[in-house]
């Protein structure tokens, strides 16, 4: 059975001008681990919104379970840990107060509570950050309260909005390894969104892409790089007086996707057998001394996910 099936769900806001989600539809199994990547304002955090009952859906439906969310968010709060991007409502608290707090409103005991508290504090070595309350905190600071609320009382699924960003790479560690152990000992149920593609092909084993509030593409790690995976990319690094005539080079080629990354950099995908091609249409029109770097190598999901952002995937 799928633990969330969401259903056609879109969801505008000031007034249907700004169209955040568009006929969203897939389904979780318990136990799963699945991500949502895409650009900023793509429509990811409108999106877990609805699924923990903070927005309600324009249309479609959202199930937890058999139990219809839409109009009855309040099922959820025994099995589901959030995190959302912001803290906002208990800024005013220290982290082992909004440990506290958020314990009691799930209905803990005292006891349980003491306990919780003391755990999460002691696991995330939080002491030390005790004394100031959590809008006097650094981002990356908040944010690890943020994901400590979100586990308090072992919920059956998490759900979390950029778990790692503005942590330092030692606590990002902590927070991934947090997630694989307890989706590996506790088969606790992952829903996260994150910009960080590189982590996220190591942790996910579902992804889906997001762009201007649809799901552009949704499946395993592997299904999404087998939508590429006869296609081999040029990362090329010059001077960026080039720019232009690099761009010119390929502006009418199928063969050839040229995605910019910034003035100097570029990257071309091509399919395997045009490759060559390519490299010589380089060396002939702009010379291999105008190349400060130049590398050939199969794609990746982020290759996926940039060609997604830039152009849509072929
Ligand atoms: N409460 C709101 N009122 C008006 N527009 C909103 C509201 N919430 C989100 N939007 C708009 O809806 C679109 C989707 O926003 P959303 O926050 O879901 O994107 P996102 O993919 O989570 O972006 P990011 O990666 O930057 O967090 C954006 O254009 C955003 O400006």
């Amino acid at each position: 059975m799928h633990i969330y099936s969401i259903n056609d769900v879109c969801k505008s806001f000031n007034n249907g001008k700004v169209e955040a989600n568009k006929n969203i539809t897939f389904s979780i199994k318990r136990g799963e681990i699945i991500g949502f990547l895409g650009p900023n304002g793509a429509g990811k955090s409108t999106l877990v919104k609805q699924m923990v009952g903070l927005l309600k859906p324009d249309e479609g439906d959202i199930h937890f379970y058999d139990q219809k969310i839409n109009s009855n968010p309040e099922v959820l709060t025994y099995f589901l840990g959030y995190m959302p991007q912001r803290i906002g409502a208990l800024g005013d608290l220290t982290a082992s107060e909004a440990i506290r707090v958020t314990c009691k409103l799930k209905g803990l005991t005292n006891e349980a509570t003491k306990v919780e508290v003391k755990t999460l504090m002691d696991e995330f070595d939080l002491n030390r950050i005790d004394k100031r309350p959590l809008n006097k905190l650094s981002g990356g600071e908040n944010r690890l309260v943020a994901f400590c609320i979100a586990l308090i009382a072992n919920p059956e699924i998490l759900i979390l909005d950029e778990p790692t960003d503005g942590l330092d790479p030692e606590v990002r560690k902590i927070v991934w390894n947090k997630i694989m152990t307890l989706n590996r000992e506790k088969n606790t149920t992952i829903v996260l969104v994150t910009h960080n593609v590189v982590e996220a092909e190591r942790v996910l084993q579902r992804v889906g892409l997001i762009n201007n509030g649809s799901i552009r593409a949704i499946g395993t790690v592997g299904e999404l790089k087998d939508k590429i995976s006869n296609q081999i990319k040029l990362d090329l690094k010059f001077n960026a007086m080039e720019k232009t005539n690099l761009i010119n080079l390929f502006k009418d080629s199928s063969i050839y996707k040229v995605v910019p990354l910034d003035e100097s950099h570029f990257i071309i995908y091509c399919d395997k057998e045009y490759i060559q091609s390519a490299i010589k249409i380089l060396i002939e029109n702009i010379g291999l001394e105008k190349f400060n770097d130049f590398n050939i190598s199969t794609p990746n999901l982020e290759d996926v996910y940039i060609q997604l952002k830039k152009e849509g995937i072929r």
